[in-house]
C-alpha cells in the first residue's frame, strides 16, 4: 500500500463526478442529476504543490472547483456499494480546474468537456491522505479560499451520491485500478480566477494545499 503515496504515477485515470451538490448544480443553472455524471481528465493534468496553475491559452474564465478525491487501492470491477470502501486506498484533495467559458460553449453545442476540464495543470492535488485519517468520507468539511477570502465552504454530507455509490457506479463501466483518482464533485461557490491569485484549499483541518495562478 505504501506505493499509493505515489498515486499520481501509479494511477491510470482521473474520473470526475459532475453536479454532485444541489447548490452547485443550481448556481450554474443545471438540473439535479438522477444518476452520477462522469467525465475523465488525463493524468497529464496533475500538478502538485510548488507547481503553478496555468491559465490555458485563450481561456477567459478559469474557475476553481475544490473536491474530495478518493484514491483506489485495489483493482475493482462491478462491485457493490456495500463493499466499495474495501477498494479505497486513501484520499486526496483535488481541484477540478475548469475553463468555464469553454465548458459553456461545449454544453451549448453538445460537445465534450475534454479541453475545458483536461488541459495541463487542470488537476492540482494534495499529498496522499491515509485512509484512517478520514473514517467517514461522507461527512468532511471542504473549503477553498482565494487570496485569503473564503469562496467555497461545504461538507461532503451534502453530496447527492455517496462515495460508496460513486465507486460502485463507476466500477460498472470502468475497471478501477490502484492509484486511480475519483473526484467526487464540487460544492457551490465556484468563481473566476485571475493571474497571481493564490488558492488555499483543504479538507477540514486534515489537509490543506496552496497553489498560485500564473
Ligand atoms: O463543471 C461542473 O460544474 C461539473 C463538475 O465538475 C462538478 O460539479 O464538480
Ligand atoms: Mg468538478
Amino acid at each position: 500500500m505504501s506505493k499509493l503515496s505515489q498515486f499520481r504515477e501509479l494511477g491510470k485515470k482521473i474520473i470526475c463526478v459532475g453536479r454532485n451538490y444541489r447548490e452547485h448544480a443550481a448556481e450554474l443553472g443545471n438540473p439535479i442529476p438522477s444518476k452520477p455524471i462522469l467525465f475523465l481528465k488525463p493524468t497529464s493534468a496533475y500538478i502538485t504543490e510548488g507547481q503553478m496553475i496555468k491559465i490555458p491559452l485563450g481561456c477567459s474564465d478559469l474557475n476553481h472547483e475544490v473536491e474530495l478525491g478518493v484514491v483506489i487501492g485495489i483493482r475493482a470491477s462491478k462491485i457493490k456499494q456495500e463493499e466499495a470502501m474495501k477498494y479505497v486506498g486513501g484520499f486526496a484533495l483535488g481541484l477540478d480546474m475548469t475553463a468555464r467559458d469553454w465548458q459553456s460553449e461545449a454544453k451549448k453545442n453538445g460537445h465534450p468537456w475534454c479541453l475545458a476540464k483536461g488541459f495541463d495543470t487542470s488537476c492540482p492535488v494534495s499529498a496522499f491522505i491515509d485512509k484512517e485519517k478520514i473514517p467517514n468520507p461522507n461527512n468532511v468539511d471542504i473549503w477553498l479560499k482565494v487570496n485569503g477570502e473564503t469562496r467555497q465552504s461545504g461538507n461532503t454530507k451534502d453530496m447527492i451520491f455517496s462515495v460508496e455509490h460513486l465507486i460502485s457506479y463507476a466500477s460498472q463501466y470502468f475497471t478501477l485500478e490502484p492509484g486511480d483518482l475519483l473526484l467526487t464533485g464540487t460544492p457551490s461557490g465556484v468563481s473566476k480566477l485571475n493571474l497571481g491569485d493564490v488558492i488555499q484549499a483543504g479538507l477540514g483541518n486534515i489537509i490543506s494545499v496552496q497553489f498560485t495562478v500564473s
